[in-house]
């Protein structure tokens, strides 16, 4: 058996997406090497958000492969977490019903699910094959406890109850597994909180709270469940000078591959090692900050937009 890492950990090999008569990507090409920053840039309708549609499995490439660690991939949405992908949305898309540390938490249900396929995800990733049965696995194994989810959601406070039952017989029960695993995540999430700045309004409802601080627990919601590869789309939209060179530094911090679409373009500079722009769907310019801002189609292109 091989013992060769992949190059790559994302790889997008001449994807074209067209809806009825509009070419939306034209032939994009783009690695995502594991632990880099890469960013997506390009003016109004380039093809930005269709491309992070692409690999989260919303939108199926009219043409193209996708590879994961080296192995064609089929993106599908509801695996994404499973296999350690997030992705916060341009908007802030949390549930108005949940405080914020439930929203935060609902990040997380999966990874406290996904542990034996991790490990089967981390021992293929060293042999170069990604395992299908580790993916697989824990979809019958290690469903997320809804009973366990709900009985912290409830009063805001994990079960005690469940804990109790598992010490009184010697044996954690299984109710006690999953309170104990509530528990856990409610750790993880005001962790994920803390880091984002945004502990304070942990028992709020998002609805009624800022938009930049919607924004912060949406990224805590994506940090939390602990990906290996982050998608922002448009972090730093709505927000002002400090908070995006706060944001900076938050994205340079995360020890996952990160993929960035922003408009942005004072933050796609100071965080990417790599840059695709995107114009009218078709890739015009690769490659590291400093290129990308001397290459005159770049400019050309969001002076176009402009005019
Ligand atoms: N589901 C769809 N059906 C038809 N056309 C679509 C669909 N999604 C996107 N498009 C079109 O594809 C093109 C690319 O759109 P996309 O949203 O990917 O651009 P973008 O670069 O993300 O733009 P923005 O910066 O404004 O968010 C646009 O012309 C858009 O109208």
């Amino acid at each position: 058996m091989s013992t060769k890492i992949p190059d790559h950990e994302l790889a997008l090999d001449h994807i074209t997406v067209r809806f009825g008569g509009l070419t939306a990507l034209d032939d994009v090409s783009l690695r995502v090497p594991a632990g880099r920053i890469v960013g997506v840039i390009g003016p109004n309708g380039a093809g930005k958000t269709t491309l992070f549609n692409v690999i989260c499995g919303f939108v199926t490439p009219t043409a193209g492969e996708i590879t994961l660690d080296g192995r064609a991939w089929r993106p599908r949405p509801h695996h994404l977490n499973r296999l350690g992908i997030a992705r916060t949305l341009q908007g802030v898309g949390q549930f108005s019903g949940l405080t914020v540390l439930e929203n935060v938490q609902v990040g997380i249900r999966n990874r406290h699910s996904r542990q034996p396929s991790e490990r089967g995800w981390r021992e293929s990733r060293h042999s170069g094959q990604p395992s299908e049965r580790g993916e697989q696995g824990d979809w019958h194994s290690g469903e997320p406890s809804e009973r366990g989810g709900q009985e912290g959601r409830h009063s805001g406070q994990p079960s005690e109850q469940g804990e109790h039952e598992g010490r009184h017989s010697g044996q954690p029960s299984r109710r006690g597994w999953r309170g104990g695993r509530e528990k856990r995540s409610e750790q993880d999430a005001l962790d994920a909180l803390e880091r984002c700045g945004a502990a304070e309004y942990a028992y709020e409802h998002p609805g009624a709270l800022p938009y930049a601080i919607r924004k912060r627990i949406e990224l805590a919601r994506a940090l939390a469940s602990r990906p290996r590869i982050l998608m922002l789309d448009e972090p730093a939209g709505g927000l002002d000078a400090d908070e995006i060179q706060w944001l900076a530094g938050l994205i340079r911090d995360t020890d996952t591959t990160v993929l960035l679409v922003e408009h942005h373009m004072d933050l796609v500079m100071a965080v990417c090692d790599e840059i695709l722009v995107l114009d009218f769907g078709k890739p015009i310019a690769l490659g590291p900050p400093v290129e990308i801002s001397a290459n005159e189609k770049v400019t050309e292109a969001y002076l176009g937009a402009v005019a």
